[in-house]
């Protein structure tokens, strides 16, 4: 688990919307016992984006259907605003689980129905008149920007399009949490931003508890509060996105912070990869310590963004190797870890 000393998180009241404690899930066929998941465990309070990141076969499917007990977990609870979900009748059941929207993957939109029969599908069920079906559905459409789509049909939509319905029909009962299941999986960059964005907005208008499961680590900079990774059934490390991009010894941290190539340095230099490890880097670092040492730094490369205000990321530089030890002790002063690459351009821990 990642400890970062100080969290820097900003969400919430403290108190959770959504608990899954303990859960675990195993499947038996011809008496053999798979287990799924072990001991997941989290919470998430209102206006918080938590995400579940994990690669393929993690349990990342698995622990969104168990999350609203469209599987049942074989132990562990769900809890979602104080009602236990793993411990209630099928009926009961049924009207806790309106607390939980979910959005899936595109296809899963009704094919035979028009993009407000979609959105009004949830409301049908429930029994609502006609008129206030109309009026919400109206209300939903007109708030994902698709009022004029309203009689298409799924084929006749966008990806980004199909999106906005889903959420829409996931918000039309008006639930507390809203379970996004690879919901951008196959969109491009541009309807992929488009939606976040909407999910951000919605998540602060109904101080929605997001439980955002994805694969892609780029969104999941784009739009959480907080992480957790997913391998092989467990929760090996979680944490806030901040707390997590600015621990240089989390892995889950490394692998969430952009990186990109970088050219090489010139003969003579020492390269180094530095890391944003506290809130308060001075922005104009690299002519500080040029200035404090009596040499310039040349950047390689650089990645460096605002999450929550903040500045995160890595950038590599090179600089004389006659200064390369007075440059990570001046590093270290402004909140800066460095790790010298080797020549080879395999890492050495500096
Ligand atoms: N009904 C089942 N019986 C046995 N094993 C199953 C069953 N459903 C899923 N699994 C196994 O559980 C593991 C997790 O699957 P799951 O689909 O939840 O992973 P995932 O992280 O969503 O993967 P992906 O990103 O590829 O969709 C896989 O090894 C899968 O084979």
């Amino acid at each position: 688990m990642s400890c970062a000393p100080e969290s820097l998180a900003r969400w919430g009241n403290g108190q959770p919307v959504i608990e899954v404690l303990e859960l675990g899930k195993t499947y038996t066929s011809g008496g053999v016992t798979t287990t799924v998941l072990s001991d997941v465990d989290f919470r998430v309070e209102a206006g918080e984006i938590f995400a579940i990141v994990g690669p393929s076969g993690a349990g990342k499917s698995t622990l969104a259907q168990c999350i609203n007990l469209l599987e049942r977990p074989t132990s562990g609870n769900v809890i979602v605003n104080g009602k236990n979900l793993t411990q209630l009748g099928s009926r009961d059941l049924r009207a806790a689980r309106r607390s939980i929207g979910t959005v899936f993957q595109s296809s899963s939109l009704l094919s035979r129905r028009t993009a407000a029969q979609n959105v009004a599908l949830p409301l049908n069920y429930l029994g609502v008149t006609s008129t206030a079906t109309r009026e919400r559905v109206a209300e939903l459409l007109d708030r994902v920007g698709l009022t004029d789509l309203a009689d298409r049909y799924p084929h006749q939509l966008s990806g980004g399009q199909r999106q906005r319905v889903g959420i829409a029909r996931a918000l039309a009962l008006r639930p507390s949490v809203l379970l996004s299941d690879e919901a951008t999986s196959g969109l491009d960059p541009e309807a992929t931003d488009s939606f976040l964005r909407l999910l951000t907005e919605l998540r602060d208008e109904l101080s929605l508890a997001v439980v955002f499961i994805t694969h892609e680590m780029d969104t999941i900079v784009k739009v959480a509060d907080s992480v957790a990774r997913l391998d092989n059934g467990r929760i090996d490390e979680k944490g806030s996105l901040v707390d997590l991009l600015l621990d240089d010894t989390s892995r889950l941290g490394r692998s969430l912070r952009p990186r990109g190539a970088s050219a090489a340095a010139a003969v003579g230099q020492a390269t180094f990869e530095v890391v944003y490890r506290s809130a308060s880097v001075p922005s104009d670092w690299i002519s500080r310590i040029g200035t404090d040492i009596g040499a310039p730094l040349a950047v390689l490369s650089a990645n460096v963004q605002a999450v929550d205000g903040i500045s995160v990321g890595e950038v590599v530089i090179s600089v004389d190797s006659a200064h390369a030890n007075a440059f990570t002790a001046a590093a270290a002063t402004l909140g800066l870890t460095t790790r010298a690459n080797s020549a080879s351009g395999q890492e050495v821990a500096a």
